[in-house]
């Protein structure tokens, strides 16, 4: 996935916010990236417009070597569905579903068979094989997110997004989640791009992009939580006079 030169620009005139300002980057297969900045910096933003849930003010998207700011609403739907997983704070499960019934679900819009041994791999690597019959009222915070996640993986996107993936788990299982993303990265060869506001969390990743006031401003490679307290403490002193 790559992105050229891309803008959003909220309301206009004297009041218009530029809340992604000219970012080109490329999220190469297999590569798992941490985007990191202070808030209102765009990072939400910025992984709208990449998972074409957002539509850019100027610049383009390309996902599988197409440009997604270029297709009409059915195909950006088809896309989504097929090409991207969405891992989100809110975890968007359906309450009247099963787990395994949510899971599934995706595959099932698609018209596509599941593939039993793949998803059994990914239930039990989640520690969900005895949870599969709830419904997700009857589920912890940490077990939803897991199921989010493997209805996620199951569709073999070449995109998983995830946004503060972590923000409501406790420690351990939050870093059981991280463990899950960066291993399906490494055996699934899955793009994954994560918003977080965790120096922990980065350092799953293989790499961090900062943003600041829109704009992409460093990146680390191989991350390390020192490596990344300080690009965090340099952009919140330039940010705060
Ligand atoms: N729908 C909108 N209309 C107007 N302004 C918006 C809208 N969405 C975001 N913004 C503005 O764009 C800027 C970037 O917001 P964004 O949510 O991308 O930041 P963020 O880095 O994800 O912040 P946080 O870490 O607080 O979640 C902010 O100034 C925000 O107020």
């Amino acid at each position: 996935m790559e992105c050229f030169n891309l803008s959003k620009v909220y309301g206009n005139g004297e009041t218009a916010v530029h809340a992604v300002n000219a970012v080109s980057a490329r999220f190469e297969r297999a590569q798992f990236t941490a985007i990191m900045g202070p808030s209102g910096s765009g990072k939400t933003t910025l992984l709208h417009l990449l998972a074409g849930l957002d539509t850019p003010t100027r610049g383009k998207v390309e996902i599988d070597g197409r440009d997604i700011t270029a297709l009409g609403d059915r195909e950006l739907t088809d896309l989504r569905r097929d090409r991207i997983g969405f891992i989100f704070q809110a975890f968007n499960l359906l309450p009247t579903l099963t787990a395994e019934q949510n899971i599934l679900l995706p595959l099932k819009l698609s018209g596509r068979r599941p593939d039993r041994p793949f998803l059994d791999q990914i239930v039990s690597s989640l520690g969900l094989s005895d949870r599969l019959s709830h419904r997700p009222g009857e589920l912890s915070g940490g077990q939803q997110q897991r199921v989010a996640v493997a209805r996620a993986l199951l569709t073999r996107p070449a995109v998983i997004f995830a946004d503060e993936p972590t923000g409501a788990l406790d420690l351990a299982t939050g870093r059981a989640l991280l463990t899950g993303l960066r291993d399906a990265c490494r055996t699934l060869g899955q793009t994954i791009v994560m918003v977080t506001h965790d120096p922990v969390a980065a350092t799953y990743a293989d790499r961090v992009l900062f943003m600041a006031d829109g704009h992409l401003r460093y990146e680390i490679i191989k991350p390390a939580q020192d490596s990344v307290l300080t690009a965090m403490k340099s952009l919140s002193e330039e940010v705060t006079p």
